[in-house]
């Protein structure tokens, strides 16, 4: 073999790599046109049906109930919550795989699923399992990369920065740049450089930790673990619990339809062919938005400055005038609401759930379960508030809190990790679907008043 750069050692590695392993390309290869020729059937039959109408109160309030993407793997129903490929949260948990003596939903299985519609067999799933483990390495530039980060850097920050940095790697980029790609092989290396990442994600995230909180003392990876398992290992947290946490945790943020923040930038960026590391490094940069995935720290932050103004065993009234209080300051309150949902979020009867089996006598896993209870009724009174039910984010950090991860500007590091599963497979579909580039339309207000206003010439 003659070879001139690291880069083409690697591609060599890859090529040989992907003629020994990889069930997962393999049946993404059958299923590629099997799919397309189903979306076209559709496109025929149905391309000229009306979906829905948008007012100008929706062009405005932020498009809601405009359904104008395509995004194939999950669907998100106000009432019930999200079903990923046709299954809900419990049945998630019940039909994929689980560690020995574990109960939660193994990621890796998840992502077979996201891919290709089905549950994976013992041995597609541990092949990808096996896969994500030989691509994982972080090669030493990386880890120089992140340990150089300053400090003071939020942690989401960093993420994006690194997925930034491994943009060199991009297998994409890289044949797209040297002109030695037409369109039916984009999905193909938009799936190399998808795997990577994923492969790599949760060694970038666990670097990130240790190297911000914990003076850079790096753990190795335990190839014995799996992904979820080996993540929760690498940030210094061992104990069986801890991983079976993790392990849901990465299973429930994976998806959640295509028009949330993260998601839908992602696809957005992607859909101007950016490769897989630009474009989630993008849906990471929105998941850092309060509004989205930084709720989770902003309610360890609320919870913990709710305690420390009012101590310990709060009353349930003395809950309902913080609510109000809080929201007389103009603020919102973290982990309540929801642009889509109408009831409690699954995932967070998820983690309720996990609490209940695992966590007993943590005051605040009890304060969460109260404000279950206290806070709904109190947001209905509001009256503009659509949903004054729990959402995922409301849970998710006391858990990791309770183990012992006490710096919740973290905890968003975790939901990306897991949210990166569901960007890449719609990532890697958008691009064998062959979508086009995203662009709607937008309009303004002189616009508007033209076309319905009485004054047809306002200037
Ligand atoms: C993983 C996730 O991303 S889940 C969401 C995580 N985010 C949070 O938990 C933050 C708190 N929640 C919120 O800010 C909102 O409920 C959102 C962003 C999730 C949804 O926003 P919207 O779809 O605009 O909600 P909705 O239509 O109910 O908003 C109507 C009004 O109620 C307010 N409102 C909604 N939820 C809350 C809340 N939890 N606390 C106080 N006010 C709220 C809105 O700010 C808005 O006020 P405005 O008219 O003065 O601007
Ligand atoms: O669906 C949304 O808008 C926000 C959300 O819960 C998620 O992305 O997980």
């Amino acid at each position: 073999m003659q070879v001139n750069s690291r880069s083409a050692v690697q591609m060599f590695y890859r090529s040989v790599y992907n003629n020994t392993h990889g069930l997962l390309k393999k049946r993404m290869r059958e299923l590629v046109p099997v799919k397309q020729a189903l979306l076209r059937d559709v496109r025929k039959r149905y391309g000229a049906k009306e979906v829905c109408k948008v007012t100008v109160d929706q062009a405005i309030g932020g498009m809601r109930n405009v359904f104008g993407l395509f995004y194939d793997a999950s669907l998100l129903d106000a009432k019930t919550g999200i079903t990923m490929r046709d299954y809900n949260i419990p049945e998630l948990q019940e039909y994929l795989q689980k560690a020995e003596n574990g109960h939660e939903p193994l990621p890796e299985a998840l992502f077979w699923l996201l891919c290709t519609g089905d549950f994976p067999s013992e041995q597609e799933f541990a092949d990808v399992q096996q896969e994500w483990k030989q691509r994982g390495q972080l090669d030493s530039e990386t880890q120089k990369f992140i340990l150089s980060l300053p400090k003071a850097a939020h942690p989401m920050t960093m993420l994006s920065q690194t997925l930034l940095f491994l943009q060199k790697d991009s297998q994409f980029q890289q044949v797209y740049d040297q002109g030695k790609v037409s369109k039916p092989q984009y999905w193909e290396y938009f799936y190399e450089d998808a795997m990577d990442l994923l492969a790599k994600i949760p060694r970038v995230a666990a670097l990130i930790y240790r190297h911000k909180y914990k003076n850079g003392e790096i753990i190795s990876a335990d190839d014995n673990l799996d992904w979820a398992g080996n993540y929760a290992h690498m940030l210094g947290y061992n104990k069986f619990e801890v991983r079976e946490c993790l392990r849901g945790y990465l299973s429930i943020h994976a998806d959640h339809e295509g028009g949330n923040v993260s998601a839908h930038t992602t696809h957005l960026v992607g859909s101007a062919l950016a490769d897989p590391y630009l474009s989630y490094s993008a849906g990471v940069n929105g998941l850092a938005g309060p509004l989205h995935g930084l709720a989770n720290q902003e309610v360890l932050k609320w919870l913990l400055e709710m305690r420390e103004e009012l101590g310990e065993n709060i009353s349930n009234e003395k809950i309902q005038d913080y609510v109000l209080t809080t929201i007389r300051e103009g603020k919102v309150i973290p982990g309540y609401g929801h642009a889509v949902l109408r009831y409690t979020d699954p995932r967070f009867i998820h983690q309720k759930d996990f609490a209940a089996r695992h966590i007993k006598d943590d005051p605040l896993v009890d304060l969460v379960r109260q404000c279950y209870h206290v806070i709904p009724p109190v947001l209905k009174t509001i009256g503009k508030i659509q949903n004054p039910w729990p959402n995922v984010d409301a849970h998710s950090g006391v858990l990791l809190y309770h183990y012992g991860m006490r710096e919740f500007q973290y905890y968003t590091v975790v939901f990306a990790v897991s949210r990166a599963l569901g960007c890449m497979a719609n990532l890697i579909w958008s691009r064998a679907f062959g979508l086009p580039i995203e662009r709607p339309g937008s309009i303004t207000m002189r616009w508007i008043e033209e076309k319905f206003g009485e004054n047809q010439n306002i200037k």
